[in-house]
């Protein structure tokens, strides 16, 4: 298999997409970590555009880069002008990168009715554009707009535009399917026909509004074409563009086209969720190759399965890309999630041993409760503990009283009195607290503090309360779910009931209980 050429516009194209505002710091942390990951071609923005682009040129200059080549973006001289004065043209060249691409239209329509000028002058404002780029010794990437469009209404015409290209002495041309209207099918026999047309080598840019911007770019390379052009996440206008995280790995993984090392596939996961943190927007969990799902297993019969052999429910090994496999317990649970899930945590568990397919049972009966085991491991794994016989737990809570009181021009206050059972003895604390469940959090701290000082360093970091049936009103059952840190590790509990203060002591508890076992590595 020949080479291929990776080009990402994340830092052009992706910032057209609603949301997205990068400061010159995120694309140059951005670009750092784009070559890092083995991109040719980085493509920073439009330095005609606005002074944050050309200040990124100004400044990505002073940045060592191993594989990337810098790339500014711009389109071809305005009709009726020459190539020399046209002010973005200027601009692109004040850039100062050794790469520049220049878009340019194919679609007669787009000549008539946008530009307003003749087909002629189009075709000259390509060759000029990319002549007078080529006699300032750029690398010159012709980006064919509506590429695919044009070709479908007026063949004869896109394809001359690609000739004015070549003939102004492009580097590469790339087919645009701007629009992100077309049908695989469709690009495939659309490269066909460029390769007819030019000798130059191909590249391709697809949008994603058919939902089929990655199978279109594949489809193209199948072709022939040797350089891609997409961005990190798909992030892009409207829908967004070619998501080239999906793109690498297919290219490397499925279709054996060496474009990055193993080390640099294995940062995939790492880029784009960097790039998601520096956009501010959440990484989406069920994205391919590298959200938090994409090798996360829930139901019973998968997870029997992967234990004894992964390659059974999954594609590729998540570690190539450098992602991890999850296995989930829920409802859906069998044996084999429960003992996957507690070998996580450092406990190997036998699958026939009564105390799982007890812990499987109750599971299945607490989340018909309203519990949700997927994301309360730490729960999970108590549950397991307590089921084996010679299992003591560091304390038991045997009563509680939680009183709430507000008097007319004063703050509420709560208070707490806890009944714990600790190393056979009772024990009885109080404490106010700021609200009910802050009370009862320190009341319990009170009575087990002395004994296990450890927990000082426990604190919640999290905590939730879903409604699970609201039609119920104020007599609804809720679910609290709690997320607990000990400075070093990060545990997670749950409760449900139809009374708060239970729901909440229920998850509380699991948290403390969790907290004060040292032996086993929680996560
Ligand atoms: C397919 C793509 O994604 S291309 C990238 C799209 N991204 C952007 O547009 C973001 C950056 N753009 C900008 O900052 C501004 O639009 C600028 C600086 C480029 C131009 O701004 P203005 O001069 O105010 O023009 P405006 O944006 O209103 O209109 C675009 C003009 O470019 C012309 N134009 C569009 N494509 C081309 C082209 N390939 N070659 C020459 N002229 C073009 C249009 O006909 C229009 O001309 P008109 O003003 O005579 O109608
Ligand atoms: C060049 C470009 O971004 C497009 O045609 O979609």
């Amino acid at each position: 298999m020949e080479r291929v050429w990776l080009y990402d516009t994340t830092l052009r194209d992706g910032s057209q997409r609603e949301g997205i505002s990068f400061t010159v710091e995120d694309k140059l942390r951005i670009t750092e970590k784009l070559d890092q990951l083995g991109i040719h071609y980085v493509e920073g923005g439009w330095p005609g555009s606005n002074p944050k682009d050309a200040e990124y040129f100004r400044r990505v200059r002073r940045m060592s880069l191993r594989h990337a080549r810098i790339a500014a973006f711009g389109m071809t001289r305005r009709p009726g002008r020459r190539a020399e004065d046209d002010e973005n043209l200027r601009a692109l060249l004040e850039a100062g990168t050794p790469a520049v691409t220049v878009v340019g239209k194919s679609w007669d329509l787009h000549v008539h009715r946008v530009l307003e000028t003749t087909l002629e002058e189009n075709l000259a404002m390509i060759r000029e554009s990319v002549a007078l780029l080529k006699a300032h010794g750029r690398e010159v990437i012709y980006d064919a707009e509506h590429f695919f469009d044009g070709w479908k209404r007026n063949p004869d015409y896109a394809l001359a535009t690609l000739r004015a290209a070549q003939e102004g002495g492009a580097d590469w041309i790339v087919l645009c399917d701007t629009n992100g209207g077309s049908m695989p099918w469709e690009i495939e026999e659309g490269v066909e026909a460029a390769k007819r047309a030019v000798s130059v080598p191909l590249g391709i840019h697809t949008h994603n509004d058919c939902e089929l911007a990655v199978a279109n770019s594949l489809a193209a390379v199948r072709r022939g074409v040797r350089q891609v052009q997409g961005t990190i996440n798909g992030y892009g206008e409207r829908v967004g563009n070619a998501n080239l995280i999906s793109i690498i790995a297919n290219l490397k993984l499925k279709m054996g086209i060496d474009c990055v090392t193993d080390e640099q596939l294995a940062r995939l996961t790492e880029v784009s969720r960097f790039v998601a943190e520096v956009a501010n927007l959440p990484h989406d969990s069920h994205q391919p190759y590298v959200g938090a799902s994409a090798f996360a297993h829930k139901g019973g019969i998968h997870v029997a399965a992967i234990l004894k052999t992964e390659e059974s429910y999954q594609h590729i090994d998540p570690a190539r890309v450098g992602n991890v496999k999850r296995v989930l317990v829920s409802e859906l649970s069998g044996r084999g999630n429960i003992v996957a899930k507690a070998l996580e945590f450092g406990l190997r568990l036998n699958p026939e041993d009564p105390a799982v397919q007890a812990v499987v049972r109750r599971i299945k009966e607490l989340e018909n409760e309203g519990f949700y085991f997927e994301d309360a491991e730490a729960s999970v794994i108590l549950m397991l503990r307590r089921a084996h016989p010679d299992y003591i737990p560091p304390f038991q809570v045997l009563d509680y009283v939680v009183m709430v009181e507000r008097r007319e021009g004063r703050p509420p206050v709560a208070e707490a009195a806890v009944k714990v059972r600790l190393d056979g003895e009772i024990v009885h604390t109080a404490a106010e607290g700021n609200g009910p469940v802050n009370a009862l959090d320190a009341a319990l701290r009170k009575a087990l503090l002395p004994r296990y000082p450890a927990l000082s360093r426990v604190h919640l970091t999290n905590y939730r309360v879903h409604i699970l049936n609201g039609d119920a009103g104020t007599a609804a059952r809720v679910r609290v779910w709690i997320e607990s840190t000990d400075g070093q590790r990060v545990w997670r509990t749950v409760g449900a009931s139809t009374n708060i203060l239970e729901a909440s002591r229920l998850a509380l508890e699991d948290s403390l209980e969790f907290g004060i076992d040292p032996t086993v590595d929680h996560r």
